[in-house]
């Protein structure tokens, strides 16, 4: 199977954000995301949805999703400017509560139940769709673990039933990953086309989160920008990952120097320099040998150069 996941449905669009199709992953969270959210279930119902809505929007221009605390909170979200509406875990299987938000004729993001199946999962969308709304996002929250003396253990957030969701259904999906970004990287390896943060995750964890996006997202990841600012966003992310693997690249180059009997360019290996060209080639077949043997020529000085200079300086 290939590491970039096919999406049949289109991008979900948050106000401005395109959420899935063949766009960047997504940072749903706090302060620095690409979207924030406030939950009125964190606050048992004793925040006003307008109320709350308003604050967030006096502060941040972009995307607002909310989580209701219950149907009582869905008539002001719509008036209030919300750009999407997100249906806690604990809600997914309030059917009522489901098809209200459907009718709202916002975007929809389904938190899997912990106790939820695939099955149960995707038949959500089929409750919003029967509402005449096709914008629904999956959103993975983690199942319910317990330890062998049957006390709870934690949450275990399925990457794999993510990734199933996202195939079966076509629909962006989304990993929960509360206030720890630690997983977004694997997240996105795993298909997620965006990362839902806790509401005030620190600016720290947005940007771990972000970093981890970019960088992974650039590789497993298939983007099909159709602008030049859009395709200008994706050559970004790319040079973002291109920039992480050449210092890794330099340092290793500079361990070699150190570590042969004549390092530097008096030791320079035309011949596995060839051959580490053609081997890149199998990966890079348009820009081929004759594409890459610049390209790497320039690399490979740069690192003799900077291990020379090293050397020079006592440095290495
Ligand atoms: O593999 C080596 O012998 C190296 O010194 C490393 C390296 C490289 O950067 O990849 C640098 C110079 C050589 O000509 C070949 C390759």
């Amino acid at each position: 199977m290939s590491l970039t996941a096919r999406a049949e449905r289109g991008a979900v669009h948050l106000g401005a954000l395109a959420v899935g199709a063949a766009g960047p992953a997504v940072v749903i969270g706090g302060a620095g995301a690409d979207a924030r959210w406030i939950s009125l279930r964190d606050h048992h119902g004793r925040l006003p949805a307008a109320g709350a809505v308003a604050e967030a929007r006096a502060q941040w221009a972009g995307p607002v999703l909310v989580e209701p605390f219950s149907s009582a909170d869905l008539p002001e979200l719509v008036a209030a400017g919300a750009d999407g509406v997100l249906v806690g875990a604990a809600w997914m299987q309030d059917f009522q509560l489901v098809r209200a938000v459907a009718r709202l004729g916002l975007p929809v993001v389904v938190q899997r139940g912990p106790a939820a199946t695939l099955e149960e999962w995707l038949a959500v969308a089929d409750y919003c769709v029967a509402e005449g709304n096709d914008q629904v996002v999956f959103c993975e929250t983690g199942s319910r673990v317990r330890a062998d003396s049957g006390e709870a253990a934690g949450v275990v957030l399925d990457l794999a039933l993510m990734r199933a969701a996202r195939e079966r259904s076509g629909r962006p999906v989304l990993a929960c990953l509360g206030d720890d970004p630690a997983l977004a990287a694997a997240a996105v390896a795993a298909g997620a086309d965006g990362l839902l943060l806790a509401p005030h995750a620190a600016p720290e964890a947005v940007a771990a989160a972000q970093e981890a996006a970019r960088i992974v997202g650039a590789v497993a990841r298939r983007e099909d920008p159709a602008s030049v600012l859009a395709a200008r966003g994706a050559v970004d992310r790319v040079d973002a990952a291109l920039a992480v693997l050449l210092e890794r690249r330099v340092e290793l180059a500079g361990t070699i120097q150190r570590l042969k009997p004549v390092g530097g360019f008096a030791g320079r290996d035309m011949d596995r320099e060839r051959r580490l060209v053609a081997e890149m080639a199998r990966r890079a077949p348009t820009l081929g040998e004759a594409g890459l043997a610049p390209i790497m020529n320039a690399v490979i000085e740069a690192g003799l150069r900077l291990a020379e200079e090293r050397r020079a300086s006592g440095r290495g």
